[in-house]
This record gives C-alpha cells, sequence and structure tokens, in this order.
C-alpha cells in the first residue's frame, strides 16, 4: 500500500508566546502544496523485525530516528500490528520549513490506520500526530487551516490560489527549526491572521509577515535575496515559509522564472 506525503507552506506566521515547556504558542495559515514523497508499507510474511529503506534525497535518518518510523511505533503502541517493510522516497527537501519530515510521520499514522483498517478518527490520529511534532497535525486533515497552540489548534479556512500561480524556491541552505525559534523574540501581532487572510492576495504584502524572517535573513542574506528576487519578477505576494530556508512567491500569471534561480531548488505550481 503506497501514499504520496506532500508538503505545506505558512501563509504568515505570527511568534505569539514562549511557554513553561519551551515551545512557543503561533499563528499561521497551514497550506497544503503538492511536493511530494512517496511512502509504501509492504507486509511481508515471516518478518521478524521492521525494514527501513529510504531513497531518494538523503536525510541522514535511521531506521531508529527516521519520523515514520517513529510514526509506525507510536501506532502500534495503540494497536496490534505486524512488522512491515517501509519505503520512503524523499522528494521533500527538508530543513526547509515546508514540513516533510511531519508530512512523512502523519501520511505513516494514515496508512497503517487504513492498511490495517484500524477504524481511528481522524481526531484520534491527530493526536498521536502531535505527540511526533507541532507541524504534524495538520497533515492528518491536509486542507487550508489557520492554526494556533503550537501548531496543534486548528480550524479550517477558506484560501485558495486558485486563478493565481505559486512558485517555491529553496537555496542549498538548511535551517534548524529548533535553532530559528531560539533566536525569536515573541510578541503579540497587530492584527490576527485569520483577519488578514480573508483581504484580497494584492493586500497581503502590507498586512503579513512572517516572524521568522527578521532573525533569519541577517543570518542567511541568500534567503531575502531569493525575496527580493520574487517581487523584482512580479509576484503578488512573496514570503519565507516557516524557519526557511524555502521562499514562495505568488503569481497573477503563469511565467517562466525556473531560469532565474540557478542552483536552488524549484518547485512549480502545474
Ligand atoms: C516552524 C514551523 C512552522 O510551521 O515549521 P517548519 O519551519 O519546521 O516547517 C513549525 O512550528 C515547526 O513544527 P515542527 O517542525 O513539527 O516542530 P517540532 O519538531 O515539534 O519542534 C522542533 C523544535 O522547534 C521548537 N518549536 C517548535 C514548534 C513550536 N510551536 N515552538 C517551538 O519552540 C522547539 O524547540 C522544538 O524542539
Ligand atoms: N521522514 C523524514 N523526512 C525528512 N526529515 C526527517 C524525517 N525524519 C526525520 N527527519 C529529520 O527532521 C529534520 C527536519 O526535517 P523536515 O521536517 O523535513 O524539515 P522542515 O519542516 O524544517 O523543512 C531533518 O533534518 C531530519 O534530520
Amino acid at each position: 500500500m503506497i501514499c504520496f506525503p506532500n508538503a505545506k507552506i505558512n501563509l504568515g506566521l505570527n511568534i505569539v508566546s514562549k511557554r513553561d515547556d519551551g515551545y512557543h504558542n503561533l499563528e499561521t495559515v497551514f497550506y497544503p502544496i503538492m511536493i511530494k514523497d512517496a511512502l509504501e508499507i509492504i507486509e511481508t510474511p515471516n518478518l521478524e523485525k521492521d525494514i527501513f529503506v529510504e531513497s531518494g534525497i538523503k536525510t541522514g535518518t535511521t531506521a531508529e530516528n527516521n519520523l515514520v518510523m517513529k510514526a509506525l511505533h507510536l501506532i502500534r503502541s495503540h494497536y496490534s500490528i505486524p512488522p512491515v517493510e517501509v519505503h520512503l522516497l524523499k522528494q521533500i527537501p527538508f530543513g526547509a520549513g515546508i514540513g516533510g519530515g511531519s508530512s512523512d510521520a502523519a501520511f505513516m499514522l494514515k496508512l497503517i490506520n487504513s492498511k490495517y483498517s484500524l477504524g481511528a478518527s481522524s481526531n484520534e490520529l491527530a493526536g498521536m500526530a502531535s505527540q511526533l511534532g507541532a507541524d504534524c497535525p495538520f497533515f492528518i486533515y491536509n486542507k487550508p487551516m489557520f492554526a494556533t497552540g503550537i501548531g496543534e489548534k486548528l480550524e479550517e479556512v477558506e484560501v485558495s490560489f486558485e486563478n493565481y500561480y505559486l512558485i517555491l524556491v529553496k537555496p542549498e541552505i538548511f535551517v534548524s527549526t529548533k535553532d530559528a525559534f531560539a533566536s525569536i523574540e515573541p510578541k503579540q501581532p497587530d492584527m490576527s491572521l485569520k483577519e488578514i487572510i480573508k483581504h484580497p492576495i494584492e493586500n497581503w504584502k502590507n498586512l503579513m509577515v512572517n516572524d521568522f524572517e527578521k532573525s533569519i535573513f541577517p543570518k542567511y542574506p541568500m534567503i531575502e535575496h531569493i525575496k527580493q528576487k520574487l517581487y523584482a519578477l512580479g509576484a503578488v505576494y512573496a514570503s519565507m515559509s516557516g524557519s526557511g530556508s524555502s521562499v514562495y512567491g505568488i503569481f497573477n500569471k503563469k511565467t517562466d522564472l525556473k531560469h532565474h534561480f540557478d542552483g536552488c531548488f524549484v518547485w512549480e505550481q502545474e
């Protein structure tokens, strides 16, 4: 049985306060984008323990610390699941602020739930996902969501780029989410993202921010350069996604932009 975990971008990101457990309360809108990994589980008779095979982009993870295996062990602690062979084809860049690892883990929970007809509800799966990563519960629902708390309180929102064109650019820079949070001064936003998102996309430039940009841009000028270039090329809105290093641009019409970003991973909406 196979599935195709996809990535996300953050539309705005306000880091509101630091919590006693070291995590941060935030406000963001998660928006699914269709850069995809492939995740397969194969049931092999007489297998004594799980097998994990990773191909594609090298994440440097192992069968012990890859999030798909952590997801497998977690769901197995609730349900009886036999040893399986797991194949993960990595195509979503990591350290990119687009949640690839969290998505793989959430899709593993959904895959096991379907394959073994466990009947767990989305809410139950989201509860398990929250133990694997702050971004993880969103990928259980995988539709545009306004998120608060550490990212686990989710509310569906209406937002679509149907008449627009989206491009995502990731330079050869890998940002650690933990380090990115460490250099943030939390603050209450002037206007809630839930309100901002209702404005026309043309107004977002003046209203919507990603709080990580302020600390990440001075450290990695290349990321800011990409954002400025997207605006120079005519983007209606451009922003870093999550803790970086990816930057996305939203355009009014499809234009050939790839050649402007040599040396970067570039994904364009079909
Ligand atoms: C910043 C965001 C924005 O969407 O995405 P990415 O840039 O990673 O994609 C997320 O909040 C990341 O979610 P996720 O990547 O699942 O984070 P986790 O693995 O749970 O946490 C990694 C580390 O980030 C910090 N962390 C994470 C989430 C949060 N709300 N507050 C935090 O302080 C903690 O130090 C934690 O140890
Ligand atoms: N299935 C996975 N895919 C990618 N990274 C993973 C996975 N499992 C664990 N990791 C670890 O998580 C880190 C962050 O990966 P990821 O969530 O894809 O990045 P980000 O959301 O910051 O773009 C990686 O550097 C890697 O060490």
